[in-house]
């Protein structure tokens, strides 16, 4: 039986009369302590996936399933970290963490909920800025504090959409490691959302990508067979990470050029008017 599952997953926007049908027909079976990379397009449907897979979103048809049961409403056992990040913006960095490590570990005594916190702090390098408010936070900031209220949850699935895509390449580089030190010491299963084919390679057992909307569904997945721990700074004279990366970069060129033809098909030709100039007219 798969861990986390998806089902002939339909689901669109919309009355019947203006419909938006944004995923058709998904199928995904994800193994116990898997890391899938999830690549597609700009609005091709990626964050309703992982909001059909939190459990914030029901499928129009199809089902979710978690461990063999139907997912219907969130739960602490999936830790979702949108892209808006979603932060209170009346609380300081601490205690935005702090509320969610409260809600999930309500035994917690309070000595050992304040190094616990400051640890989650110190792994996306926001120390200092513990009483700062999510207005006083750069981009970057904001989006390192959401992941880290995130993993502070130790959430058995950890979804993550687009998680390091606001970030400078070092500090990029630095939270892709924690992340996969964090999936290999703790044995999550982790859904990752990113539209970097090297970032997925370094970091997933199999990369799965959408199919450009609407109607998307996910394409065939390409294992990633390179052996663990991964090192960026050799990955790029790999051979197999080469041809990985090439194979998966042109199999997405390929689907956006399908999916450009089929648009271009659908075009209407305007009738070829010249303007008057009434006022010389009669
Ligand atoms: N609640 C909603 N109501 C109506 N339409 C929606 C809603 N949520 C998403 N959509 C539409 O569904 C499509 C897919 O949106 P989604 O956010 O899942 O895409 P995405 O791949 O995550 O995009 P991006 O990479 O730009 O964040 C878009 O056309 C969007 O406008």
């Amino acid at each position: 039986m798969p861990y986390l599952q998806l089902q002939n997953v339909s689901k669109g926007y919309g009355p019947a009369s203006n419909r938006y049908e944004v995923l058709e027909d998904v199928n995904l079976s994800i193994e116990e302590n898997e890391f899938v990379a999830v690549i597609g397009f700009s609005g091709s449907g990626k964050s309703t996936l992982m909001s059909l897979l939190a459990g914030l979103e029901q499928p129009d048809a199809g089902t979710v399933k978690l461990r063999g049961e139907v997912v219907t409403e969130p739960g602490p056992d999936r830790g979702i970290m949108f892209q808006n990040y979603s932060l209170l913006p009346w609380l300081s960095v601490f205690q935005n963490i702090e509320i969610a490590v409260k809600q999930v570990f309500p035994e917690m005594s309070k000595a050992d909920r304040k190094p616990y916190i400051q640890h989650y702090i110190d792994m996306v390098t926001l120390t200092g800025s513990e009483w700062k408010k999510p207005s006083e936070l750069s981009g970057g900031m904001r989006q390192r504090l959401s992941l880290a209220r995130t993993m502070a949850m130790k959430p058995e699935v950890l979804l993550l959409d687009e998680p390091l895509s606001a970030l400078d390449a070092l500090t990029r580089s630095v939270l892709q490691d924690e992340i996969i030190r964090i999936w290999e010491e703790d044995k999550r299963t982790v859904v990752m959302i990113t539209n970097d084919v090297d970032e997925a390679a370094l970091m997933a057992d199999r990369i799965v990508p959408l199919t450009p909307g609407p109607s998307a569904t996910l394409a065939k997945s390409f294992p990633v067979g390179l052996s663990r721990p991964r090192d960026r700074t050799t990955l790029n004279f790999n051979p197999d990470f080469k041809k990985l990366r090439n194979e998966v970069s042109g199999f997405m060129l390929d689907l956006n050029q399908e999916a450009k033809s089929l648009r271009v098909s659908t075009e209407y030709r305007l009738p070829d008017l010249k303007p008057v100039d009434l006022s010389q007219a009669g």
